[in-house]
Parts: structure tokens; sequence; C-alpha cells
């Protein structure tokens, strides 16, 4: 296993990330417009080419104001003179104006669509790159949390989209301001300079504060969203009424967010009063270079309409450039989500040693466990302890043993989604790791004890056992009788259509053993080599169970099989049962041996056949 891979996430998350860290994402940012362009060409160049268009709308209008202000002043001058011109500069304004907004409407327009085809776009590749990512990496909490931030900031992604655009639109806007008060009044640009730089400082520090801040509260951040998911469920609510645990759950929400509150809180009011402060000299600037515009005007070195057009140029500029640099440090914090996406989808899965072996076409031997060892990522615990055993070809086997035995871990190292940490699982002679992880699977028909609930229909629950069938209602249905699952179809008012669970519409919740009999009807939907029920039947009522079982027998006959429960009438039945006690098989053999064994399972046996007599 990639140990080193997750240990380099690791450190990228405990590491609070500098101002160095967010403007070095910024080189994110080519390859995400680079994805969006491939995607959506056109709507992507009509608001480029928009935006580039309406760049010259600030300088167009208030070089017409100016044109404007001029003629009205001259009319005055000389009222016998036709104002044809003056009119004429009217319309004009007014043209810009209305064609500037239209365009704005598209630009608005193609950013809410392209956002939300880019949106779409990058939630398919997460769900798709999550399917490649091994199951020791899903349950590591710290690519939990790298997963959580890139399946979570998709909106982040699209304000990035748009704050990106708006900036480079901004800056043509920028470029010809400035150029129009070059050539008037060149020392202007350092009046603005003067007025700008502070709050550009002060943006930069408090938005990498806040960052920070957000970042490094991801985990306590997914403990809120975890709490406030067990508060208010209907999964929940049965057992947070009985057990009273309302104030509990509240208690400790209200704990970790006020915390996290006053944290942000401080943060946000240092930054209001900082920021007043740098705008408050933003303004003094602006008068001071409005003072000395209107002296050249009254010595008539300017004229009126230049007033109006160097004044507007100039508190343009500076709410532009305010704006530029605030929507630059929202750039660079979107960049770092940015990064937290593109270093999932990049994640390389762990590579397997060989993939050329062929699988057997059918199993000729079976499988060898040859002395076995296991411990679960970032735990000493031996779970599983030198274990040797044999699964031959068409064999029955059953696992047996007390909660926390290893048995469950057991089938997880036969179905590769963890590497033995010592020994070897051989199929047919060939190390398991030898074969190509996904092909290798497919020989697998598994139903584990905590199966999914899909809120789908009853037929898309039966078919995700093997979802290219999807439609083959025939099939389903002959799964769903060897499950007992055809039942509850009969049950239902809508049938196979029946959509289950209470989050949408017209849905229906089943009970415990209904939804397990739709659940092993999964396992039958594939013809699996081999066939894994980790307590498949403990929902059922006996009668079920002992229905279940026969069908099992009789379909599974000559198939290898394992079954892992707690009912000993189930495994009695099994060719073979392995006892299992502290990740050690501590006993082998059919019910009669190990009965006269005299051991822990003629122990657990005489316990559970006390019980029900
Ligand atoms: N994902 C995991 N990460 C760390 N430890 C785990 C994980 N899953 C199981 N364990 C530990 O491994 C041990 C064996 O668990 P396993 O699920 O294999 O037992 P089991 O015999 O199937 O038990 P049960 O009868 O209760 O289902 C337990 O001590 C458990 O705490």
């Amino acid at each position: 296993m990639p140990r080193s891979r997750l240990k380099s996430i690791k450190d990228v998350h405990t590491k609070k990330p500098s101002l160095k860290d967010s403007f070095s994402a910024f080189r994110y940012i080519p390859r995400f417009f680079r994805e969006i362009g491939k995607h959506h060409p056109k709507m992507f160049l009509l608001n480029l080419l928009a935006r580039l268009v309406n760049a010259f709308s600030p300088v167009a209008i208030l070089w017409t104001g100016k044109l404007i202000i001029d003629a009205i002043v001259l009319q005055i001058k000389t009222p016998e003179t036709e104002p044809t011109l003056l009119w004429k500069y009217v319309a004009l304004e007014f043209f810009i104006v209305l064609v500037s907004d239209l365009i704005n409407r598209a630009i608005t327009l193609t950013d809410g669509l392209l956002g939300d085809l880019y949106s779409n776009t990058s939630s398919i590749k997460i769900i798709r790159k999550t399917r490649e990512i091994g199951i020791e990496e899903l349950e590591d909490p710290d690519f939990y949390d790298k997963l959580e931030r890139a399946r979570t900031q998709t909106s982040s992604r699209v304000n990035l989209m748009s704050n990106v655009l708006t900036q480079l639109q901004s800056l043509v806007s920028i470029i010809t301001l400035i150029t129009g008060l070059i050539f008037f009044e060149p020392w202007l640009i350092g009046l603005l300079i003067i007025s700008i730089i502070p709050s550009f400082i002060n943006e930069i520090y408090f938005s990498s504060s806040s960052y920070s801040l957000a970042r490094s509260w991801t985990t306590e951040r997914r403990e809120l969203d975890y709490l406030r998911y067990i508060g208010a469920n209907d999964k929940t609510a049965r057992e947070v009424k009985l057990f009273g645990l309302t104030d509990f759950i509240a208690g400790r929400f209200k704990k970790l967010s006020d915390q996290y509150y006053q944290l942000n809180k401080d943060i946000a009011v240092k930054r209001t009063w900082y920021t007043a402060i740098f705008n408050l000299l933003g303004t003094l600037t602006y008068y001071g270079a409005y003072i000395l515009i209107i002296y050249r005007v009254i010595t008539g070195i300017l004229t009126l309409g230049e007033l109006t057009f160097l004044s507007g140029s100039f508190n343009r500029l500076r709410n532009s450039l305010q704006a530029f640099f605030y929507r630059l440090t929202r750039i660079a914090e979107s960049a770092l989500y940015l990064k937290d996406y593109f270093d999932f989808i990049d994640l390389k899965p762990a590579p397997t040693t060989n993939k050329t072996f062929k699988i057997p076409t059918s199993i000729q031997e079976g499988f060898c466990f040859e002395r076995v060892s296991f411990s679960y990522p970032g735990s000493t615990q031996k779970v599983l302890d030198n274990i040797s055993f044999e699964l031959r070809s068409g064999e029955k086997m059953a696992f047996v043993g007390e909660n926390g035995a290893g048995k469950t871990t057991l089938i997880k190292l036969l179905l590769r989604f963890y590497e033995p940490t010592g020994g070897r699982i051989l199929l047919d002679g060939t190390d398991i790791r030898e074969f190509n992880r996904e092909a290798y699977q497919k020989i697998f028909g598994v139903i584990f004890q905590d199966f999914f609930r899909y809120e789908f229909t009853l037929r898309e629950n039966i078919a995700v056992g093997k979802i290219e069938d999807l439609d083959d209602l025939d099939k389903i249905a002959a799964a769903a009788r060897l499950s007992l699952a055809n039942e509850v179809v009969k049950e239902m008012e809508s049938g196979y259509e029946q959509q289950l669970g209470k989050r949408f519409k017209k849905g229906i919740e089943l009970s415990g053993g209904q939804w397990q009999k739709i659940a092993l009807a999964r396992a039958y939907m594939k013809d699996a080599d081999v066939l894994i029920l980790d307590e498949p039947t403990s929902a059922l009522d006996a009668k079920a169970e002992y229905e279940v079982f026969e069908r099992f027998m009789e379909l599974t006959h000559g198939k290898t099989s394992i079954i892992i429960s707690h009912r000993f009438s189930t495994v009695r039945m099994a060719d073979r049962i392995l006892v299992l006690q502290n990740g050690k098989v501590l006993e082998s053999g059919n019910h009669e041996e190990l009965m006269s064994n005299n051991s822990l399972y003629a122990e657990l046996f005489s316990l559970q056949a006390a019980g029900y007599q």
C-alpha cells in the first residue's frame, strides 16, 4: 500500500498555507481554463469576446461624458449655434450604455451556464476518481478531508472562473483608464498608487488569515456537519429522541461552532477596522486629486469636460484597482481549493505488482492463505495473526468467531481491499497480487453485513449487483426469487419500480429483513465463481432464513462459497468451518468434527442451542 503517498498528503494537510502557497496555486489556473475551454469552447469564446468589448465601456462612457459637458459649455457660450453635436454625443452615450448593458447580460448568462457545466463535469470526475482510489485511502481521515474539500468546493471553483475572467476584463479597463490619465495629468497616477497600496497589503494579509483558519478547521467543520446531520435527520431521529441526545449533540455543536465563530469574528472585526481606515486614506487622496483638478480648471488649464473625465477616471480607477486587488486575493484563495481538486484528480491508484497474469476461467484448486497477518493502516493491533488455511474449489466454508475476531477482515483481504502485512494469498498457486485487481474482484459475488441501502427503485437496488443488466428484468426477477426479495416486490404498489427509502417522493422504507433480502439478490445477479455472504440472514426471521439457505445450497452446488454467520443452524450446513479467535485460527473442520473437539465451537453451539430450548 502506498503509505508514502498517504504521508505526503498528510504533510500537505497539517501545514498551514502561506501567502507563497496561495500565489503558487495560481499555476493551476491555466489548466482550469483549459478544461473549461475544452469542454465548452464556443460559449467560453463568446464570454471572452463579450468581456473584451465591455472592458472599453468605462473609458468610452467617461469620454462621451466629457464631450457632452464641453458641448454644453460651448452651447452656453454661443447660444446662436445649433446644438446638433451635443445631441449626437448624448445619443452616442445612450447607445454605449445600452450595448454595454446587453453585453453584461450575455456575460452573466454565459458565466452561469459555464459554471453549471463545469461543476457538473468536475463532480462526475470526482465520482469516477473515488472509484479508482483504494479503500485504505478512503478510510484515512486526512485523505477524507481532501476528498471532502474537492467535493464541497464546487461553488468556489465556479466563482473562481468568473473572478478570473472579470479580473482580465478589469485589467483591460484599468489600462485604458490609466492611459487617459497619463495623457492629461500623469501626476495623478502617483496619487493613485498612494491611495491603493495600503488597501492591497491589508487585503492580502486578512484574506490569507481567513483562508488559513478555514483550511485548518477542515476536520472540525466536518465534525460540525456530522453533528448537524445526526442531530436533524430521519435516520437518527428515533434514537436521538429516545435517548434524549438533543442537548448533548446541540451542546457539542455549540461548543465547537462558538470557537470557530469567535476566531472568525476576530479576523472579520479587525479586517473591517483596517479596511475602513485604509479606505478613508483612499478617499482623502481622491479629494486631494479632485481639488487639484478643480484648481487647474479655474486657472484655465483644463476644460470642465476634462474635469469630469479626470475626476471620474480617477475615482473609477481607485475603485477598480481596489476591486482588482480584492479579487486577486479571492482568486488566490480559490486557487488553493483548485489545487485540492487537481491533487485529488491526479492521484494515481496504488500500483499492482504485475497485471499480466490471467485470471483462471474456472477455479481449479482454490485459494490458499499462507501465514497471513494483517494490521489496519495506522494501527499496530494485529487483527489477523499468521493465518493459514485452504478454501478448495467448490467448497462451502463458514467463518465463525466472536465479535472482532477478524472474520470480515479476512474477506476484505481475499477481495484485495487491503493487502496482507505478512504472508500471502494464492489462487490456484498464483499470488492474488499478480492479477489485475478489477478483473480479480469480478470473480466474487459479495454481500457485506453493512451493505448499502440505495435510495433508488427496488429494481435498481437489485441490479447494482451487476449494473450492466439493469434492464434485464427476467434476470433481476430470478435473483429476487432466490433471495426471497420477490415477496417484498409483491407487497409494493409499484412492484420493481417502487422507490425505496424516505428521501424522495413516493419512497417507502423497508424493514431490516426486507432490505436484507434485496441486498442478497444483488449477490445472485452475478454468475460469480465465488459467493461470499457476510451475515446475510441476521435480520431474517427463522422461516425466511431456512428458505434462503435452502436456495443458497441449491444454487451454489459445486461452487466455492464463504458464509459468515453467528447462527449455528446456518453454519452447520457448511462443508468446513473455520473458527477464529483473536485473529488466529483456533480450529477447523465440519460440524461433527468440531463438536467432538469440545472446544470454542462446541461451547458456542451449545450456548445457542440452550437459548433455543
Ligand atoms: N477499517 C478498520 N480500521 C481499523 N480497524 C478495523 C477496521 N475494521 C475493523 N477493524 C478492527 O479489526 C478487528 C476485526 O474486525 P472484523 O470486522 O474483521 O471482525 P469480525 O470478526 O467480522 O466481527 P463481527 O462479528 O463483529 O462482524 C476489530 O478489532 C476491529 O476493531
